[in-house]
């Protein structure tokens, strides 16, 4: 699913109608825009010519590693003060985070980084947080001059949660699957299988129907991977932003977690990035970072035994993954990752160049670092690890659950499969540590189940629906393909007149959101009017009523996530 506007978005490249300054420059992109400048032929070179004119040209990323620094480290958070003075909260956690990161063991930075991070969340009513924040700050070397202003933060903070001032910690209403699940999927709706249709590919069919507010699927992702511009704002492992409350890897100042769990679980990846971690930064790319991340999750899956990787990667052609004939009752990991290997995914795509370069850039990184040097030592080894770098970094971009716009990147094997529709019946979000998909509007039996990668039309008036730039691929959805449309369009029926008063008190209680009826009453009211009215689908009448679902979806999810996330803090104060 990769998006390549955000491609050209990295390049500098402005999409069709938005100007220049709108978009970043990628310092990795521009490296090879030069290149392709300077040696058209390398327009469509492979990941060993790359690999060969990098090593012609080496060092090829030329970044100094930084260690951590209480200089840079105190520079940074009062760059974060001004923020915060200026009330920008955002902002100044980030800058707070990378203060964080910065921060020399033992030293007082990371003690006063946090303890500015507690002031911050006492302002946001976020109690469970700045508690959480001040017990860190209290462990790291808080100055004991300045410790009893934070005392008596704490002291409040605890007050005010007495008083049941928290936002909450338990998901009103709880989100997680609401129907029967697979027997030998328990994160998956029971009813949904696998099949293989000639436009789609792999495609989820529904064999019984769904209701409207269905949430049928929760799955942990695999793997992720996050883009540079997002270190000091999202968990590294589970791509969370965990309300900019991080906490640092103690050997790089570019990787942040959630919390300890997170950060041991990346080890077993990141202990092969940790010491390259800011030629990678250099390089790195929202999804395209999957491409050596999956190779090394492999390759700690094998127990670090290379050859036993190769064995198995050369034995077992990508023929095709599936995902749904494991069990996951008794989940092997290894087991998943063989699958993701013999995932099938196309290698016409227009942005292969891209896949070769970058997959050569992350070589040319990781093939100088000690830990990878140790294990990938003959020419066969060294190939291999490329060749599995652009195979993975394919297979990860076509597969990720990549919302549009977005740069973090959890890759799931199930939820992967469900294809992409501009008039799609089902919604997913990113979730804490999950990827959840929730039924839009009735499914019924047979139909393919799809969600949106980005575009839907009846919020995207504006776009051309079926961008192949924007979409990676030439949309074949009932919007999109002409011969679909016409009896798409005409199977909506007319909304009778009586459905006019019930959407009205919809709409009222949806001004005045907190108001007299809770979350879970309101998601109940759309959801019902959705399946009532359904038959209108998908004439603009219905639009609205679709446009309030989805909203309510997100809003509840959204919900959910916070109310784990104070409950995990507090779980963490015990
Ligand atoms: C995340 S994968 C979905 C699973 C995929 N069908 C498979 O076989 O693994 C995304 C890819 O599925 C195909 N796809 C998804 N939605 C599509 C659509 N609306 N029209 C055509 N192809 C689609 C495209 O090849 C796309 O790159």
């Amino acid at each position: 699913m990769l998006r390549s506007h955000k491609l050209a978005k990295a390049a500098n490249i402005p999409p069709a109608g938005k100007t220049k300054d709108a978009v970043v420059q990628k310092p990795m992109f521009a490296k090879m825009v030069q290149i392709v400048m300077r040696a058209p032929n390398m327009r469509r070179a492979d990941a060993f010519a790359y690999r060969k004119y990098m090593t012609d040209h080496a060092p090829f990323v030329d970044v100094p590693e930084v260690g951590k620094c209480n200089r840079k480290s105190a520079e940074v958070r009062q760059v974060g003060n001004r923020f915060y003075l200026e009330k920008n909260f955002d902002e100044a956690l980030k800058k707070y985070n990378e203060s964080i990161c910065y921060a020399e063991a033992g030293s007082e930075h990371l003690g006063t980084g946090y303890a500015n991070r507690s002031a911050i969340y006492y302002e946001m009513r976020e109690y469970e947080f700045a508690l959480a924040n001040i017990g860190l700050a209290k462990k790291h070397n808080y100055p004991e001059k300045l410790m009893p202003k934070l005392l008596a933060r704490e002291e409040n903070c605890k007050k005010k949660l007495k008083n049941g001032e928290s936002e909450g910690t338990v998901p009103d209403p709880p989100m997680g699957i609401n129907v029967e699940v697979n027997p030998k999927i328990p994160f998956l709706a029971k009813g949904i299988k696998m099949e293989s249709l000639p436009e789609f590919g792999r495609s989820m069919m529904a064999e019984k129907d769904f209701r409207a507010g269905d949430v049928i699927l929760s799955e942990k992702p695999l793997a992720a991977a996050i883009d540079s511009s997002l270190r000091y704002v999202d968990c590294s492992y589970c791509t969370i932003v965990h309300f900019n409350s991080l906490i640092p890897c103690p050997g790089c100042v570019s990787f942040m977690y959630c919390d300890e769990e997170c950060r041991q679980a990346d080890w077993k990846t990141h202990r092969f990035e940790c010491g390259v971690a800011e030629k990678l930064m250099f390089v790195s790319y929202g999804n395209l970072f999957l491409g050596p991340r999956m190779f090394f999750h492999g390759l700690s899956l094998f127990n670090d035994d290379l050859k036993a990787m190769m064995e198995f990667c050369e034995s077992n052609p990508r023929t095709g993954g599936k995902p749904l004939e494991l069990d996951y009752t008794n989940l092997d990991p290894l087991a998943q990752f063989k699958v993701f290997h013999q995932t099938k995914s196309p290698t016409n795509s227009s942005v292969e160049n891209v896949f070769n370069y970058f997959s050569a850039g992350y070589y040319s990184v990781f093939i100088e670092h000690p830990p990878v040097k140790a294990l990938v030592k003959t020419k066969r080894e060294q190939d291999f690890m490329l060749q599995c770098f652009l195979d993975y970094m394919r297979t990860a971009s076509f597969l990720a659950f990549d919302k549009w716009e977005c740069f973090a990147t959890p890759l799931g094997l199930i939820s992967s499969l469900f294809n992409h529709s501009c008039d799609p019946n089902a919604y997913a979000v990113i979730h804490p540590t999950e990827i959840k998909i929730a039924v839009l509007r009735p499914i019924r039996r047979g139909e393919q189940i799809c969600i949106s990668y980005g575009p839907v039309w009846w919020e995207q008036a504006e776009l051309k629906l079926a961008d192949t730039m924007l979409l990676g691929f030439e949309c074949r959805c009932v919007v999109c393909d002409p011969v679909k449309t016409k009896p798409w369009r005409a199977a909506g029926q007319k909304l009778p007149p009586d459905a006019l008063p019930e959407w009205g008190v919809i709409e009222l209680l949806m001004m005045n959101p907190g108001g007299c009826v809770d979350a879970a009453t309101m998601l109940n009211a759309i959801r019902k009017y959705v399946e009532s009215y359904a038959y209108v689908h998908p004439r603009d009448e219905f639009n609205l009523a679709l446009k309030a679902h989805q909203q309510n979806l997100l809003h509840c999810f959204m919900a959910e996530l916070a109310a784990q996330q104070r409950a995990t803090v507090v779980q963490g104060l015990l």
